[in-house]
């Protein structure tokens, strides 16, 4: 059994994966005082792993604080820290400093050339939106970062006088209250910039969405999508079994 960790910058998640099937994703707010405490509770359930992969976008005291808990519960566990590099099973990496590609994004990119052969866009929607373009040879071309859904409304709340925060319904209609107007305009700030990406580019990319607002953008695209919550940790489990084979 393989524990896998992907800690962004809004949440943790975590899963387990045997055989190479994932189970279902876990999530949790590691921001909470007393997250490690619920974190270890879960943990002393699951069956011993053999190895523990931890990618993260955070600080590395967050890693560090897992990788000790691990090591108490499951001694002599092999631990993977994956990383962005130049170059990974068939993909090449776009960044002129490889290395400062997020490594969640590295990940989505290393499934989606597996798992969605061809050329293809992958938005990752989580507290920053993510865009990155991969071709069928493996080609990352590069991408985009933009502000997710959630911090554009805290933004705004916080650097206006007037402007509230709430996570109400949005759609992309014009609003005719504050609190509607702003949850449309940053849904449809973050749709648009999908469509206007993919408009830009010189030929048509197979869309693949991931990351906590994956399905509400998605909703109300104007083109074609698919929603694929998993991307980080399929490109993770690979990454591992190929550190297996190694
Ligand atoms: N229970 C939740 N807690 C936090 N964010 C959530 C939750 N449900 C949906 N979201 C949305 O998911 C986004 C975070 O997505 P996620 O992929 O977990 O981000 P990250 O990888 O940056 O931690 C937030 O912007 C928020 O709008
Ligand atoms: C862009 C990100 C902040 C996205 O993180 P997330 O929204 O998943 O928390 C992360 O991938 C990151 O820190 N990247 C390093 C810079 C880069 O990819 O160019
Ligand atoms: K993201």
């Amino acid at each position: 059994m393989i524990l896998l960790v992907d800690v962004g910058n809004s949440r943790l998640k975590w899963t387990q994966a045997n055989a190479g099937l994932l189970q279902p994703t876990l999530f949790m707010d590691y921001r909470q005082a007393d997250f490690l405490e619920c974190l270890r509770e879960f943990w002393l359930h699951i069956a011993a792993p053999r190895q523990l992969a931890i990618a993260s976008v955070s600080e590395n005291a967050v890693t560090l604080l897992l990788l000790e808990m691990a090591r108490a519960l499951w001694p002599g566990i092999e631990v993977i820290i994956p990383r962005a590099s130049q170059a990974a099973f068939n993909v090449k990496n776009a960044y002129a400093q490889p290395e400062r590609l997020g490594v969640d994004r590295w990940l989505a990119l290393l499934a989606a050339h597996r798992y969605y052969p061809g050329d293809t866009c992958i938005v990752d929607c989580g507290t920053a939106i993510t865009i990155d373009f991969i071709e069928t040879d493996g080609k990352h071309l590069g991408g985009l970062i933009s502000p997710g859904l959630l911090l554009m409304k805290k933004s705004l709340a916080q650097n206006t006088a007037a402007l509230p925060f709430n996570e109400d319904q949005a759609d992309t209609q014009l609003a005719v209250v504050t609190e509607a107007a702003i949850n449309n305009g940053t849904l449809l700030a973050a749709a648009g910039l999908v469509e206007a990406t993919l408009a830009r580019q010189p030929k048509v990319y197979r869309l693949v969405l991931s990351g906590g607002d994956a399905e509400t953008v998605a909703r109300y695209l104007a083109i074609p999508s698919i929603v694929d919550s998993d991307l980080v940790f399929k490109g993770m489990l690979n990454y591992c079994r190929n550190e297996n084979a190694s």
